[in-house]
């Protein structure tokens, strides 16, 4: 697997406040990140110290193998991470030319860009008469002129109507299919579960957790159980490799634990049944992501 970026306890400190502390994670080629986190968790500072345009505190990062200077890596990196500005007089395809012009690369992508963001017809219109999603998807266009390594967004969708957002997530996932790495940062858990294969969770500047979307949401749930026979249900759900950290409700006598496999509700049933036990209760629920993401924020 190649690494495209690494962060080693990179910390950033504005006076008294720490943005960034000791963050460290690694950007694998093929993936698509997010940097997930609340309003002032530190998701734009880290962006921008990756991209030199905020001096580091502490802690390092690497682009691509050590060898890469920061200075050459960004040359394969496509970011935005301020609203989109074009020349508002000038046609889409005549800022994109300027763009070729300034990244020393010929204009022969320009259409395929427009294109895979739904702009081709467009590109004679001047900037000036797009919409706030048009911009947006111009300015993906742009980063993307010089075909990157690695797409960087941040909070790609702020500000757009719910179909400015979808089709803002639509392309991000199209360039992701190319082989595009990607990384957004967003405060939205709805979006990183759309769209990103892995999460970096970011809360007053501290990660929380860094790994697949899929492993956050892997917790098989929990069971509640009750039974006439309250204690033998509570030494079988203690002593069954299939529960952990049970929780005995002493008014009603529900037992509540969690789940280590992920095993059907009819299947719990017929186990107890063949230990004599008859099930008088027994509900299965799984934490949604929104609740886990809570829990981790929250904590
Ligand atoms: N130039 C600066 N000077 C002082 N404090 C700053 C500066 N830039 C950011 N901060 C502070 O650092 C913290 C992290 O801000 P940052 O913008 O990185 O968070 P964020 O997660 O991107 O949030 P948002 O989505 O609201 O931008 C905040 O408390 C912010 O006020």
């Amino acid at each position: 697997m190649k690494t495209i970026l690494s962060l080693q306890q990179l910390t950033k400190k504005f006076g008294a406040l720490t943005a960034v502390d000791h963050v460290s994670f690694t950007i694998e080629k093929g993936h698509v990140y997010g940097i997930l986190g609340p309003n002032g968790s530190g998701k734009s500072t880290t962006l921008g110290m990756v991209l030199n345009v905020v001096n580091k505190t502490s802690g390092n990062f690497y682009w691509f193998d050590k060898s890469y200077s920061t200075h050459r890596a960004l040359k394969k990196v496509g970011a935005i991470i301020e609203r989109p500005n074009f020349y508002p007089y000038m046609t889409a395809y005549q800022n994109l030319a300027l763009v070729c012009k300034i990244k020393e690369v010929t204009e022969e992508n320009i259409d395929k860009k427009l294109e895979l963001v739904g702009l081709l017809e467009r590109k004679n219109d001047k900037f000036s008469t797009y919409s706030l999603g048009m911009k947006q998807r111009l300015a993906i266009a742009s980063a993307l002129l010089n075909d990157p390594e690695i797409l960087i967004l941040d909070e790609p969708t702020n500000g757009l109507d719910p179909q400015g957002i979808h089709q803002i997530r639509e392309i991000i996932k199209k360039i992701a299919s190319t082989g595009t790495t990607i990384l957004l940062a967003s405060h939205l858990l709805d979006e990183v579960e759309k769209v990103c294969s892995h999460v970096i969770i970011l809360r007053k500047g501290k990660m929380l957790y860094a790994g697949s979307v899929d492993k956050l949401n892997a917790s098989f749930g929990y069971v509640e159980l009750k039974a006439e026979n309250h204690e033998d249900l509570l030494s079988i759900v203690q002593n069954h490799s299939w529960f952990t950290a049970e929780k005995v409700d002493p008014e009603n006598h529900i037992i509540t634990a969690n789940l280590t496999e992920n095993i059907a509700a009819d299947a719990l049933n017929k186990m107890f049944v063949e230990k004599g036990i008859f099930l008088s209760h027994l509900i299965k629920r799984k934490e949604s992501l929104e609740e886990q993401f809570l829990q981790l924020t929250n904590q």
